[in-house]
């Protein structure tokens, strides 16, 4: 078979639904942005078929050209065609796992993309590429951007995995500065600090994820081809995207590029806004007509701090459509100051809808995880809870016996979980025969904290501050409760995490923990927290201490094996969520957008290519 354009492939499948997703307008329209596709390159990485880019048609080069007449990848069934005329959507984000993390916004962006793409629509992740990624291909495609007052030249990597582009932006200020320690540094030399230039970085996130679906010609998924195009809907997620829909209508809307594609900004934790400098406002090359989204004054009532720029300020008023991570979150988030953090007037403004996350169930999967001593599901989760437990406190050098409760807490060590509040909780606990193990990593006051409990009480108490992802999941396995003391929390994924390994959590009543947790059924409610950072009430540390004697006396009990029953047997994977999205996203209008199917989270659709990187 020789190579195709884009308009002959879209021909060829018009008679099973697929839209004409023709190459896009050239760019010499486009004022700020220019991108160059290198002589003898496509643009399409590690593709089987090529595709005319704008710049002009090309033959497939000669070894993609041979394995296509040697029988290579074949035109799916007229079944699954029909899947292939969902929405083209494009989610942006700083975070995307597992090649990027640092916690639960690397979780979504790595796994809602398959679940959505499962439902029969077209996805593409854009992240950037802070490491040499070994699975990603540099489709040579370069784009210059305009940041400050120099243009900027970024490159775009791709990888094709379970039915989603993942597409990373390569540019000095990610690679050079993360390399080889992508887990802590993606933000700044260390928690709490930021890189100086991390306006830079991620406006040229948002500005070259613009440009993406309309200059990469992808075709490893089997059921779409070429670019992407301009009906799109952009998902954008947290402050590091906020300026992206700004740029949508500063920089193209003017050459009536992308009129027809959407804006979504999901909020995933409303305390990190990206307040900077009212004085860098022309940094961005945003026209004066942005300049009100952005202008904030910090302090609220008693404006202190002064006026700044609001990055998820602006990425909030100039959507299309606000979203969080849980209806409950959304609810406290235009409660009042407190809890919206000074955006809560402007939430209250917009509106905001909250969809719980889901969990990635195939690397969370206790009947098949590699890092637990004993595998199980839910009718065999007892006894081997019980031996991952001995297993656990051997490791941690604990004295190891499986009548002793054993209470976990895994999470970054910052105010909003409370590692303080619990670590204030913990002296009342050494009364009870109780083990505790403590896994994070984040601001050095909270590790020494942590480091100084194990000190004190080492025959009941351990500390691991590190970033350890297979003892995470061994704890998971061998704690019999997992303590969640959120002063806040958006939607919370640990607490899923512990469920679907029959953990029943001890949590604070807020955010997506109120969302997901039953009290008595699958764990125990403490009340909700002060959201006051800078103080650890003495009401709160006995609300978590009071809950976890309570759990504790539940352990081992007919209730406790009930509850753990429970916990695994609910759903918890992203199938639910994605339909979720699908409708809310549907619900915007993209030119072009047509619902879904009812795919499997691995769906056979996305199942090819499921491999770590
Ligand atoms: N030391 C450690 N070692 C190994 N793994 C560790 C670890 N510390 C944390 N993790 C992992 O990091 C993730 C944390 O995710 P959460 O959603 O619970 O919180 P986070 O505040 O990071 O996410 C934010 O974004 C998500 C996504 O929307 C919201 O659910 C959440 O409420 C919001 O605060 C989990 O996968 C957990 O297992
Ligand atoms: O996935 C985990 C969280 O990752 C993101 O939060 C990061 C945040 O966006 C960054 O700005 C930075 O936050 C630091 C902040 O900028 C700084 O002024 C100071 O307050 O310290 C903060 C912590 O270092 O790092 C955060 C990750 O640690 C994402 O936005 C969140 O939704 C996720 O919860």
């Amino acid at each position: 078979m020789s190579a195709l354009t884009t308009s002959q492939l879209a021909t060829s499948c018009a008679g099973f639904g697929i839209a004409d997703r023709s190459a896009p307008s050239s760019m010499l329209r486009h004022g700020l942005l220019k991108h160059r596709t290198p002589a003898g390159v496509d643009g399409s990485s590690s593709s089987s078929l090529s595709v005319t880019t704008t710049a002009g048609a090309r033959a497939a080069p000669k070894q993609q050209r041979s394995a296509q007449r040697g029988g290579g990848r074949r035109f799916p069934s007229a079944v699954v065609y029909a899947t292939g005329a969902g929405m083209n959507v494009v989610f942006v984000g700083a975070e995307m796992a597992p090649w990027s993390k640092t916690g639960g916004l690397g979780d979504v962006l790595g796994g809602l993309p398959p679940a959505m793409a499962a439902n029969g629509h077209r996805v593409m992740v854009i992240s950037p590429r802070y490491d040499q990624y070994k699975d990603a291909w540099d489709t040579s495609v370069v784009a210059e951007i305009k940041v400050a007052d120099r243009y900027e030249r970024v490159r775009f990597f791709h990888l094709y995995k379970r039915g989603v582009d993942r597409v990373f932006i390569d540019h000095p200020s990610f690679l050079e500065k993360v390399w080889g320690k992508t887990g802590e540094k993606i933000y700044g030399p260390d928690t709490g600090v930021d890189y100086s230039d991390n306006q830079l970085r991620f406006s040229l996130l948002c500005q070259a994820a613009l440009e993406a679906p309309r200059i990469l010609n992808l075709n490893n998924n089997p059921y779409f081809k070429g670019t992407y195009g301009e009906d799109v809907v952009f998902v954008c997620n947290d402050w590091h995207t906020g300026p992206l829909p700004s740029y949508l209508k500063n920089n193209y809307h003017p050459n009536g590029i992308y009129r027809n594609a959407k804006v979504a900004f999901c909020i995933h934790n409303i305390s990190y806004q990206g307040r900077f400098a009212f004085e860098d406002y022309p940094e961005l090359n945003l026209s004066e007509r942005f300049k009100s989204s952005f202008d904030f004054i910090d302090g609220y009532d008693t404006p202190v701090e002064g006026r700044k720029i609001n990055w998820m300020k602006a990425g909030i008023l100039e959507a299309d459509k606000v979203l969080t991570v849980s209806p409950y979150y959304a609810e406290e988030l235009i409660s009042g100051v407190a809890r919206g953090c000074e955006l809560d007037n402007i939430m209250r403004l917009t509106g905001i809808t909250g969809i719980v996350n889901g969990m990635d169930v195939s690397e969370w999967d206790p009947s098949k995880d590699k890092y637990i001593t004993v595998k199980y599901d839910a009718t065999t989760a007892i006894e081997a809870k019980a031996l991952n437990k001995e297993a656990l406190q051997a490791e941690a050098g604990l004295p190891v016996d499986r009548k002793i409760p054993l209470i976990a807490f895994i999470g970054r060590l910052e105010e909003q979980k409370g590692p303080d509040v619990m670590a204030a909780a913990i002296p009342e606990l050494m009364q009870e025969d109780v083990q505790i193990v403590l896994l994070g990593t984040g601001k050095k006051k909270f590790e020494k904290l942590l480091k100084s409990l194990e000190e004190k009480y080492p025959n009941k108490v351990r500390a691991v501050v590190k970033f350890n992802a297979p003892l995470a999941h061994h704890i998971m396995a061998g704690a019999d409760i997992l303590a969640v003391t959120s002063r806040f929390e958006p939607c919370g994924l640990i607490q899923l995490q512990g469920m679907r390994y029959g953990t029943p959590c001890a949590c604070a009543s807020t955010g997506g923990l109120v969302d997901t947790v039953i009290e008595g059924k699958t764990g125990f409610h403490m009340g909700r927290l002060s959201v006051d950072c800078k103080v650890v009430e003495p009401s709160d540390v006995q609300k978590v201490a009071t809950t976890l004697k309570r759990a504790i006396k539940v352990v081992g009990t007919p209730v406790y094996n009930e509850m753990v029953r429970n916990c695994m047997n609910q759903d918890l994977s992203w199938k639910g969520p994605a339909k979720n999205w699908e409708n809310v996203l549907l619900g915007m209008g993209v030119a072009g957008s047509q619902p879904g199917i009812e795919g499997e989270e691995i769906a056979p659709l996305a199942k090819e290519n499921v491999a770590a990187p």
